[in-house]
């Protein structure tokens, strides 16, 4: 069909009939397409349903899944333009398929191997870039535009910019700061008199852990989990709630089972992060109402001990005393919730796997243990309590809680960042909203800068002064704006209870040498099932 022509005719003066010449015009040109058109595909469609067969489908799904793929790689090449190198993954799913469920932070490490200090991966919907590299993890956690989170589903989706550790922005930097005056208040601190007061508190947990070691320990060797989990969980119920629960206390059993599933849960429910559409097959949607039921039951809890709420110091007191004064800008009870749920959690996983993978290393190198045993009985004297002014004077003891650090960090990829708006890492592009993972476990196990790096060696933390030395490659806490606020808490507890054992009880592994060692991994890595013989010292 021949197309209409359109004459415009133009003078110097240009009038309102003109424009509504034009104006048909340029309507019945409008007209005449579409409705040609129309007519073409319709034609085209009768014709094609005519003569379809079977065939016919099965070269168009080729077709759309050739198109589709095609599509998916030039939008992945143009989304991570001028971005660090990376393996090519799935559409869809990314590099997902190639990362090893129980050991990610081993298929990180391949990845250093292929590519080097920084790459990146695609991860189902989300971009992530790895670095491995000291100089890159300084560079990158030291940007105020990489304070953000991961846009990962379950954490930002669920948490929905609330607590502390999946918080953003303005409310994050409030509600940081409030917490860390918190913790200076109740004592968590390098020096001065508050200081007496957190000592106190967790040397009254490390009596309790012994009284519950002797009950049990003429029956045989044992797991101190379930003790430890009880005791160091109550060192922070009391700095978070300001109490501590009974043993057998039901709400405090349904805690730690919860806090325990929690874990594993939020492990198994992790593709979800990358490929939230995961959400409509049933099992997810068990995983996640489950997970949901478990929140809302916390905050129930909570709830009701800030109602029975009586006594001060600790963080609920302070918080509830925040709202009432009506001055800051995001303290609302939600927000508390979440925030208190976040200390908890935050402050008693890692501590608690931390010190167990202690445990387990002292109890697998009995020459570490004697020498540890030798500084603290010599520094701090048999029978009696450790405090934080010792800790300076046991450097071996504190090379030997870093060197389980090192060996074993408990989150070996960190806690993801985010990038809250577009910049750049070692002159790559870094996009807004790409996750940053801090590849822990490579920067601890990488033999450039540690030697023998499989082997357990506190030494390697000692310089030739005999004083304690860390290097750029040593990052468990993490550094810059978001570091961890609680590393001087967890060196108090680490360090009392540490040097308490090992004054107290010589510990022998019972069964493998190699139990445990592998580890769980849900959000940290802890120590698998293994036994341990507390031997009392005379
Ligand atoms: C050995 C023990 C611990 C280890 C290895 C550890 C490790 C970490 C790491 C790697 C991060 C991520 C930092 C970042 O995003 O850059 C973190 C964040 C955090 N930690 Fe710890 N932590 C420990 C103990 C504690 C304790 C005792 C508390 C509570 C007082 C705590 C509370 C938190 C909180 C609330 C965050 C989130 C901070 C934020 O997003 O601004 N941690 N921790």
């Amino acid at each position: 069909m021949a197309m209409p022509l359109v004459a415009i005719h133009f003078d110097n003066s240009i009038s309102f009939d003109y424009f509504v010449e034009l104006f048909q015009e340029l309507k019945t040109l409008l007209v005449n397409y579409v409705t040609a058109n129309l007519f073409l595909s319709t034609k085209y469609l009768f014709d094609f349903l005519d003569n379809f067969n079977l065939q016919d489908l099965s070269e168009i799904l080729i077709a759309s899944l050739v198109l589709l793929c095609v599509t998916v790689f030039f939008y992945y090449l143009w989304r991570t333009r001028g971005m660090p190198p990376g393996p090519w993954g799935l559409p869809l799913v990314g590099y997902l398929p190639w990362i090893d469920k129980d050991k990610p932070y081993v298929s990180m490490m391949e990845l250093y191997q292929d590519y080097g200090g920084i790459c990146t991966i695609r991860l189902g919907e989300v971009v992530a870039i790895v670095v491995s590299e000291p100089h890159y993890v300084k560079e990158a956690l030291s940007q105020e535009s990489l304070t953000g989170r991961a846009p990962l589903w379950l954490t930002h989706g669920l948490m929905n910019n609330n607590g502390l550790i999946a918080v953003e922005g303005p409310k994050w930097r409030e509600q940081r700061k409030f917490v860390i005056n918190c913790l200076k208040n109740l004592g968590a601190v390098k020096v001065g008199e508050k200081r007496a007061v957190m000592e106190k508190r967790i040397l009254g947990g490390i009596r309790i852990t012994f009284q519950m070691i002797d009950e049990r320990r003429e029956d045989g060797p044992f797991d101190p989990k379930q003790i430890l989990s009880h005791t160091i969980g109550n060192i922070m119920n009391t700095i978070v709630f300001g109490k501590s629960f009974d043993l057998d206390d039901h709400t405090w059993v349904w805690l730690q089972h919860m806090a325990e599933e929690g874990v594993k849960l939020v492990g198994v429910a992790g593709p979800l992060n990358f490929m939230p559409y995961l959400r409509i097959l049933p099992q997810y949607r068990k995983l996640l109402d489950f997970i949901k039921n478990g929140q809302k039951r916390t905050h129930d809890v909570y709830r009701s001990i800030a109602n029975e709420q009586r006594t001060k110091d600790n963080i609920l007191s302070y918080y509830l005393e925040a709202i009432a004064s009506g001055k800051g800008e995001y303290f609302d009870e939600a927000q508390m919730l979440h925030l208190l749920a976040d200390m908890f959690g935050a402050g008693v996983d890692s501590t608690l796997a931390t010190y167990r993978w202690v445990l387990l290393y002292l109890a697998l190198h009995p020459e570490v243990q004697e020498r540890v045993y030798e500084e603290v009985s010599s520094v701090i004297g048999k029978g009696k309590e450790p405090n934080m002014d010792h800790f300076s004077m046991c450097p071996y003891t504190e090379a030997t809680i870093l060197e389980t650090m090192r060996i074993r960090p408990v989150v070996p990829l960190g806690i993801p960042h985010g990038a809250t708006k577009d910049t750049q890492i070692a002159g790559f592009r870094v996009p807004e909203g790409t996750m940053i993972i801090v590849n822990q476990w490579t920067l601890h196990h990488n033999p450039k800068y540690w030697i023998n790096p499989e082997e357990f060696e506190p030494k390697r933390f000692i310089d030739s002064d005999g004083c304690v030395r860390r290097k750029d490659s040593f990052n468990p806490f993490q550094t810059g704006k978001r570091s961890c606020f609680g590393e001087e808490l967890a060196k108090m507890v680490l360090f009392l209870f540490t040097s308490s054992m090992v004054l107290r009880y010589r510990l022998q592994l019972e069964g493998s040498s190699s139990a445990g060692l592998g580890g769980e991994c849900g959000i940290t890595l802890s120590p698998g099932q293994h036994s341990i013989s507390f031997v009392l010292r005379q």
